[in-house]
């Protein structure tokens, strides 16, 4: 198959790797021009996962028309905040039957739109059946060390889910399919969130009872929201739901986590920030789902919390604190 890959980062890179070992012929967007002729050359995205040989079947390029040219699969693997503006620039360009692939993790933080509403809003030429979202724990770098890994394809049609399924499975990187799109695309953004609050605990140096505590009421917070905006709670118990809170919670290559952890510590997040040339998704997206929460009426202590510490100035320790001191509840209320 043609697929394009759009965005050279991670997890862009990563995959445009796998789908070159599968046999597809891959188009590689990268937004600077001058990391797509480094790419081109050097066959190492040095800036993103050093180390690891870009097969000859992947031609990067910064032309979004040259990329997505005849692509059977546009796979979209850039940062969520950056998903209006690129949808927007494809507009016109993606052949009706092609499959949009979205592996970004994240929701709008000014409307609490996921990616398959902005798809739906920007690309509406395309049908929201050829939507796929693509999720579930899965460090880039794992994925290419060769470590067993399992993720999920997800679409309104799980026809098209299983056909991305088919695409991209590939010796150590096993794809189950579902039809729940919405609960897949909360999963992968919520957690982030999470994530953020996992790391605050480890910086505090709390212990394995807090962490715990954490990860099974973020857990419980995260199908709430999910519910609520209408995908499935058996969605948060699967590979996008706990499967990845559980990685980002607790995995040592997770860029939220990490955040999360230097707040903990008490460095100030635009030190934490200027030092990183990756995304962590949570940030932006505690906003949103702070915002779908309130939309929703749902009780999300843990977000309200992280909110509070990232963009109110709140102490990490206080918010620990706060927490609990709530009132007492029932477990499955
Ligand atoms: N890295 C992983 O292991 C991994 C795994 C699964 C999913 N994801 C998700 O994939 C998405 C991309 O993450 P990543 O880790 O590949 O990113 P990254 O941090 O490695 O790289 C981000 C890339 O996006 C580019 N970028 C930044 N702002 C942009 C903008 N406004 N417009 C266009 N491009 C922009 C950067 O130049 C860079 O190439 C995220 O939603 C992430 O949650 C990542
Ligand atoms: O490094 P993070 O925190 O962005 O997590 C990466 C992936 O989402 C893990 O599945």
């Amino acid at each position: 198959m043609r697929i394009a890959i759009v965005g050279a980062g991670s997890w862009g890179t990563a995959l445009s790797i796998i789908a070159a070992h599968k046999g597809h012929t891959v188009r590689l967007w990268a937004r600077r021009a001058e990391l797509a002729e480094r790419l081109n050359l050097e066959r190492e995205n040095g800036d993103y996962l050093p180390q690891q040989k870009l097969p000859e079947e992947v031609q990067a390029t910064a032309s979004l028309a040259e990329a997505t040219r005849g692509a059977e699969i546009v796979l979209y693997a850039s940062p969520s905040h950056a998903a209006r503006e690129i949808l927007r620039a494809l507009h016109g360009h993606l052949a009706r039957e092609a499959l949009f692939v979205s592996a970004a993790k994240g929701i709008e933080a000014e409307t609490g739109k996921r990616i398959s509403e902005i798809f739906a809003e920007e690309l509406s030429e395309m049908a929201v059946e050829r939507f796929v979202a693509l999720s579930g724990p899965s460090f880039a770098r794992e994925v290419l060390a060769g470590y067993p890994t399992a993720i999920v394809a997800a679409s309104r049609a799980i026809e098209n889910a299983r056909l991305v399924q088919t695409a991209l499975s590939h010796a150590n990187l096993r794809l189950y399919a579902n039809d729940d799109l919405i609960g897949t695309e909360m999963g992968g953004a919520v957690k982030n969130v999470i994530a953020l609050a996992a790391g605050m605990v480890v910086g505090l140096g709390l212990g394995t009872n807090s962490l715990a505590a954490l990860i099974t009421r973020g857990l419980a917070e995260m199908t709430r929201l999910t519910v609520a905006v209408g995908g499935r709670a058996e969605t948060m118990l699967g590979l996008a739901g706990v499967g990845d809170l559980v990685l980002t919670c607790t995995g040592e290559l997770s860029r939220n986590r990490y955040v999360g952890r230097e707040l903990g510590r008490g460095r100030k997040l635009e030190d934490v920030m200027c030092g990183m040339h990756e995304v962590a998704e949570g940030i932006r997206t505690a906003r949103a789902v702070r915002l779908l929460a309130e939309r929703y009426a749902v009780r999300m202590p843990i977000t309200e919390a992280v909110h509070a510490v990232i963009y109110e100035g709140k102490n990490v320790r206080a918010a620990v604190d706060d927490l609990m001191a709530r009132p007492l509840r029932d477990e499955f209320d």
